[in-house]
């Protein structure tokens, strides 16, 4: 196909209302056909914004044969069901993160797509497309900081459904980190520590700030302040400590002011502005290899098998947070569809 790729979008919220707009007005060779959500008034208010059709069958959507590939931005627990749909119609499909919320779902995800024989199934980890996260990649793959030791990460957001289950935290939130953490590094998380301090109040009983130490196979030690209820503004810090130097994404400010003696960069109030450059380049990189028959390579986008792996390592965060103590981690044999 090296038309222009009609997708079907599952999920008209926060992200699929995202989405449409970039796929409609900032990624190139796409539009959006049929849109579906729960919500139908929703789903009509998204498609009428970007010139598609609202569906009210999500299943009927993604094997209709308009479609040629089908984003998903519903809600997590709704994931497994339609990629299935995706995988069995025969179409690309972006899900967003997690793949699945249980390793359960996600290796129904592997066992249908290794069945169907090609990869079709890309996760919405869009940070491995954000131009500071591949600089750090850029310099320790090419040597400028030595070998890696230490993996500093801050993730927090100003209120994130105060109340939730704790557990929430690491399979929703700290679950970026914990992809980004093995393709920056190029190798797997072995060991993982859950640790809490008391609660903040606006966590509203949710175990919120978590910090999670995790160690990989060769050594290098990560730590991930996961703080969803901090309040002030939208952030994501990194920084990279090898043998030889450090390096640390900067966080991203249209603006300084200077006044009253001091200097203010703005933060945003939610993932969007923060991540805007990433999501369009994981769009059209994702349409790109939609409109191709063979995709290029190497890509930096997560595959089914890294969306199984990060949920993998969510579960044993979980687990770890549960008993308090260390969690061995051994991920069972990457199948030869996902071997590099
Ligand atoms: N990559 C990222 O940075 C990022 C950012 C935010 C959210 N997300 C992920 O994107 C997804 C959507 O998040 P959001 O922030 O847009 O949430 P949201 O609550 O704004 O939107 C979710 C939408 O899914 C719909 N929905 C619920 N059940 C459905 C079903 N069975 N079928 C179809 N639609 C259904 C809801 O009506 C709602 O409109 C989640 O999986 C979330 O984890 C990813
Ligand atoms: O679903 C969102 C999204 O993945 C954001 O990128 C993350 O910062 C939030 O914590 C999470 O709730």
């Amino acid at each position: 196909m090296n038309r222009e790729v009609t997708v079907g979008l599952i999920g008209a919220g926060v992200m699929g209302a995202d989405h449409a707009r970039l796929l409609s007005g900032a990624v190139a060779g796409a539009r959006v056909g049929g849109i579906y959500d729960v919500d139908e008034a929703r789903a009509r208010r998204v498609a009428q914004d970007s010139g598609a059709r609202p569906l009210i069958d999500p299943l009927k959507l993604i094997a209709d044969e308009s479609i040629d590939a089908v984003l998903i931005a519903s809600s997590d627990p709704t994931h497994e069901e339609y990629v299935l749909a995706a995988i069995a119609a025969g179409k690309p499909v972006l899900c967003e993160k997690p793949l699945a919320p249980t390793v359960a779902g996600c290796q129904r995800i592997l066992d249908a797509e290794t069945a169907y024989g090609r990869r079709l199934v890309t996760v919405g980890f869009m940070r491995r497309h954000d131009p500071g996260y591949l600089e750090l990649k850029r310099a320790l793959d090419d040597g400028d900081i030595g070998a890696p030791l230490v993996l500093h990460c801050v993730h927090r957001n100003p209120t994130n459904n105060p109340g939730q289950p704790s557990s929430n935290v690491i399979t929703n939130s700290a679950v970026h980190e914990l992809d980004v953490s093995r393709w920056l590094l190029g190798e797997e998380i072995v060991e993982a520590t859950v640790h809490t301090p008391r609660p903040a109040r606006a966590a509203g009983g949710t175990a919120d700030p978590q910090l999670l130490i995790l160690r990989t196979a060769s050594g290098t030690l990560i730590d991930v302040e996961v703080f969803v209820n901090a309040g002030y503004g939208y952030e994501v810090r990194c920084e990279l400590v090898g043998e030889t130097g450090t390096v640390q994404l900067d966080t991203p400010s249209a603006t300084v002011a200077r006044r009253g003696g001091g200097t203010t960069r703005s933060l945003p109030m939610d993932w969007r502005p923060r991540f805007a450059e990433a999501y369009r380049a994981e769009l059209q990189h994702w349409v790109d290899g939609a409109r191709r028959a063979n995709p290029p390579a190497p890509s930096p986008a997560a595959t089914a098998w890294d969306g199984y792996v990060a949920t993998y390592l969510a579960q044993a965060c979980v687990q770890a947070f549960e008993t308090g103590g260390p969690v061995a981690i051994e991920l069972p044999n990457r199948p030869a569809l996902y071997q590099p």
